[in-house]
C-alpha cells in the first residue's frame, strides 16, 4: 500500500463542511493529516459542538479516506470543537472573486420599464455576435424577465458536478449563458422578496453556478436603487455599470440617482455609460419619420450634465418589443440598422470598459456595514 499525504487531502476534499458550500478542506476544517505508514491521523476542527456532529464528521472522513486512496488504511481522526469567533449573516451576500470571469458589467436603470431588460439581452447577444463568451444573471428580483426573452423559459438549470461538487450549470441560448432568478418562480405567483432572501438566492446564482470561462458576465439589476443593489455590488468586484434610460425628464431624475448610487464613496462602481433607450419612435413604413415622443435627447443631455459617457441610442420601434416577447431578440436580425444600433452601442461599452480597466485599479468589492434593507427580518 504506497500514497501520500496529498492523496488524504485530495479524498477529504470530497467532503462538504458542515453548514457551508465548500470543501472541508477548503473551509480549512482539516488543520493536520499526519501519515505513518499506514497509519493515518487526521485533526478536523467544527464549529458544532454535539456528539452526533464530532461523529458524523470521524464517519465521513474514514469513509472518503478508505473510498478514494485505500480500504486497509487505519485511520484516526481527532475531532475537535470551536465555536465560531463571530456569528456571520448567512443571508449577506458576501465579496468574493468569481474564478474564470473576466469582466462584470451592471447594467441598471433609476425607473422601471425603461428597457435595462431588453437592452442587456440585446447587449448580450451582440457581445456573443463579436467572439466573446457571454453570461447574463437576471438579478431582476422583481420581474426576472431574461428567461422569457432568451425563449427559455421551460428549461430548468441543471445540477452538474464540478470538482466534487454540485453546481447549477446556466441554460444557454444565442450564445450566451444565462441563469435567472425566474427559473425558480412560479410565474402565476407574486413573490415578494425581502432584501435578505433575495441575497441569498443571488448569491447562489453567483457562486454555485458552473459559469466556466466567460469574458463578460452582464448583471440585469432590478430598477431602482435598493436593497438588491448593494447586495450585488457587495458581492462581486463589478468592473462597470451601464445606466439605461428614456429621454424622459422622471426617467432622467432617476436615472441621475441610479449613477449617484455607483459613484457613491462608499461604492466607487465606475460608471461606463449611459444608453438612451426609446429615443425616438419610427413607424416600420416610414423608417426615415422621427417622432421623440419622450423629449429629444435628454439622456445625451444628462451623460453631459454629469460627465458620463454617452453610449448610444435606441429607437422605440414595434419589432424590438415583439422580437422581445417572441424570446428573439432583434440583435439576432442580420444586416438590420437595429443591429447596427447595437452593434455600436456594444463597441462604445467594451471600449469605455477597456479604458476603465488601463486606467484603474481592479473594482474591490464593496463593503458596506450599513445595510438596514438586508438586516434579518424580524418576525
Ligand atoms: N426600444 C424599444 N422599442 C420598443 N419596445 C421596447 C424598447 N425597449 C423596450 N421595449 C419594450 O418595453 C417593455 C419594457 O422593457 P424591459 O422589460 O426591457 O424594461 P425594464 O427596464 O427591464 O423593465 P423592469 O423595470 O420591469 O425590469 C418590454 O415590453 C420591451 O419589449
Amino acid at each position: 500500500m504506497s500514497f501520500k499525504k496529498q492523496d488524504i487531502f485530495k479524498a477529504l476534499e470530497t467532503i462538504t463542511a458542515p453548514g457551508e458550500g465548500k470543501s472541508m478542506v477548503e473551509n480549512n476544517n482539516v488543520t493536520n493529516v499526519v501519515v505513518f505508514g499506514d497509519e493515518v491521523i487526521v485533526d478536523v476542527t467544527i464549529s458544532n459542538p454535539t456528539l452526533q456532529a464530532k461523529k458524523k464528521v470521524e464517519v465521513e472522513v474514514m469513509k472518503a479516506i478508505h473510498q478514494h486512496v485505500d480500504q486497509k488504511i487505519d485511520v484516526k481522526v481527532n475531532v475537535k470543537s470551536v465555536p465560531k469567533p463571530k456569528q456571520e449573516d448567512p443571508n449577506l451576500i458576501r465579496g468574493k472573486e468569481i474564478p474564470n470571469i473576466q469582466n462584470i458589467i451592471a447594467i441598471a436603470s433609476g425607473k422601471g420599464g425603461v428597457g435595462k431588460s431588453t437592452i442587456t439581452a440585446n447587449t448580450a447577444i451582440t457581445l456573443a455576435k463579436m467572439g466573446f463568451k457571454v453570461g447574463v444573471l437576471d438579478a431582476d428580483v422583481y420581474g426576472p424577465s431574461m428567461h422569457l426573452m432568451f425563449d427559455v423559459e421551460t428549461e430548468r438549470p441543471l445540477s452538474v458536478n464540478v470538482d466534487g461538487r454540485s453546481k447549477m450549470k446556466p441554460i444557454e441560448n444565442y450564445g450566451v449563458k444565462l441563469l435567472s432568478l425566474g427559473f425558480f418562480t412560479n410565474p402565476n405567483q407574486a413573490v415578494i422578496w425581502r432584501g435578505p432572501m433575495a441575497s441569498k438566492a443571488l448569491n447562489q446564482l453567483i457562486f454555485d453556478a458552473d459559469w466556466g470561462e466567460l469574458d463578460f458576465l452582464l448583471i440585469d439589476l432590478p430598477p431602482g436603487t435598493g436593497d438588491v443593489h448593494l447586495s450585488i455590488v457587495q458581492a462581486v468586484p463589478i468592473n462597470g455599470a451601464v445606466v439605461v434610460s428614456t429621454p424622459q425628464n422622471i426617467a432622467l431624475a432617476d436615472a441621475k440617482k441610479g449613477v449617484a448610487m455607483f459613484q457613491q464613496d462608499s461604492i466607487k462602481v465606475p460608471v461606463l455609460g449611459i444608453i438612451e433607450n426609446m429615443a425616438y419612435f419610427t413607424p416600420e413604413e416610414l423608417p426615415d419619420n422621427k417622432y421623440y415622443i419622450f423629449g429629444k435627447d435628454g439622456a445625451k443631455h444628462l451623460a453631459e450634465d454629469i460627465d458620463t459617457k454617452f453610449l448610444g441610442e435606441v429607437p422605440l420601434v414595434q419589432s424590438i418589443r415583439e422580437a422581445g416577447d417572441v424570446g428573439h431578440p432583434v440583435a439576432l436580425q442580420e444586416n438590420t440598422p437595429l443591429e447596427e444600433a447595437f452593434s455600436d452601442i456594444t463597441k462604445e461599452m467594451v471600449s469605455e470598459l477597456l479604458k476603465r480597466n488601463a486606467n484603474l485599479p481592479p473594482t474591490e468589492v464593496v463593503r458596506i456595514t450599513t445595510m438596514s434593507g438586508c438586516s434579518p427580518v424580524k418576525k
